[in-house]
């Protein structure tokens, strides 16, 4: 008879996930999965239940990495929660099983894998695509995901150094200027928005560092050079019309075909990076529904009698927007990372076993 499964709670698997080894792990396995060659990695899109009586979902995510002998399972609910709701609306469990035999070998929470995987790959969107001198983050909502993205975000990006300065800059935003031509270190500002003010207010009351609280969308988003929306939002919250050219957005929520967080003009305007081609042809309702509003199409069609007719239906006067790339073919170098222009992440998060890390397997033998 097989062994019984390592159980990993919430408080161990945050211990061994770090984001030092969570970060170069999920670049190097985006990487692969993006050359989508099924003898190494294998994810099919997610499947979906809807619990609609309660404004739910369960999601089953299954992966396989033959080389490294990883045979895993991701089961997710989330849910649309009232604002102020004590439950969690995402929660998570991760299997892990023997390849060989089929036995289950570890259950780890997954509440904290999610929310450490996804903020770790949208930190990897924005080294690839935010602007060179980044100096406001902008982070819309006030829950799981936005508290994983402000960590790894400030974490990551806090510090800005610019070589090129000749004299010292006494502009608020320098924190400390060690000498002329030194690099000069200053301050990420960061600025949060959430529904309710009070929400973002306690989420800023949780944080060592100071935080802008705004209260509204647009005073958050102007002049932000990186933006992650992380919201429960299914009607656009974000417009293209208050966003700086050239900014990142790491666009997190809206994971369902008719959810969205970003309205037309942003998403067409973009360049659209999307972790899985095929999950965002399939969830993301920013991409589906993007340009379809105003529809017109014209066809022929051969009719009984053999006479060429022309039908007149809606037609797009604005096409859908289009995916230019995968993270992970950024990552192995068969597409550009368009810095230049402003970029949209669409993260579903199709991706997670990288979270069954070496660290997580050593544990459990
Ligand atoms: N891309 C990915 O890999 C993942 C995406 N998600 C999605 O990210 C989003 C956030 O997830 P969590 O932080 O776990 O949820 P949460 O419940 O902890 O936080 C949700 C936040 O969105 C706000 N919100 C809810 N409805 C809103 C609306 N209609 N308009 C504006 N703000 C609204 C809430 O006030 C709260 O600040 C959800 O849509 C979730 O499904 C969650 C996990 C992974
Ligand atoms: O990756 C994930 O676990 C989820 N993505 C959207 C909701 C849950």
């Amino acid at each position: 008879m097989s062994e019984s499964p390592v159980l990993l709670n919430k408080h161990e698997v945050e211990r061994l996930l770090t984001y030092d080894d969570l970060i170069p792990r999920l670049e190097s396995v985006m990487g692969k999965f993006s050359k989508r060659d099924s003898s190494e990695i294998i994810q099919p899109v997610r499947s979906v239940v809807p619990i609609q009586q309660h404004s739910g979902f369960l999601g089953v995510m299954p992966a396989y990495l033959a080389a490294e002998g990883i045979l895993c399972t991701k089961i997710v609910t989330f849910y649309q929660r009232a604002e102020g709701s004590s439950l969690p609306s995402t929660q998570a469990t991760v299997l892990l099983f023997h390849p060989e035999h089929g036995h289950v070998t570890a259950i780890m929470d997954g509440e904290a894998i999610t929310a450490k995987r996804t903020a770790a790959v949208s930190a990897i969107s924005a080294k690839l695509f935010k602007p060179a001198l980044s100096e406001v983050l902008c982070i819309l909502g006030s829950g799981q995901q936005a508290r994983s993205h402000y960590d790894v975000f400030t974490k990551l990006f806090k510090f800005k150094e610019v070589t090129s300065m000749k004299t010292g800059n006494t502009s608020k935003s320098f924190k400390m200027c060690f000498c002329v031509c030194d690099p000069v270190l200053y301050t990420l500002q960061v600025r949060v928005w959430s529904r309710r003010k009070e929400m973002a207010q306690r989420f800023v009351n949780d944080l060592q560092d100071p935080v802008t609280v705004c209260s509204s969308v647009k005073e958050a988003v102007i002049g932000a050079d990186v933006i992650v929306t992380a919201t429960g939002a299914s009607q656009p919250i974000l417009f293209g019309e208050w966003v700086k050219p050239g900014a990142h957005i790491a666009a997190v929520g809206a994971c369902r075909p008719d959810w969205r967080e970003l309205d037309d003009v942003l998403m067409r305007e973009a360049v659209v990076y999307v972790d899985s081609r095929e999950g965002a042809t399939a969830e993301s309702g920013d991409i589906i529904l993007s340009g379809v509003c105003i529809t017109f199409h014209q066809y022929n069609i051969a009719d009984l009698s053999h006479h060429r007719h022309t039908y007149s239906t809606p037609k797009s006067l604005f096409s859908q927007a289009e995916v230019f790339a995968e993270l992970g073919e950024v990552l192995n170098g068969s597409f550009p990372a368009r810095r230049e222009k402003t970029t949209v992440f669409k993260s579903l998060g199709n991706l997670f076993f990288h979270s069954c890390d070496p660290k997580i397997k050593n544990k459990m033998f």
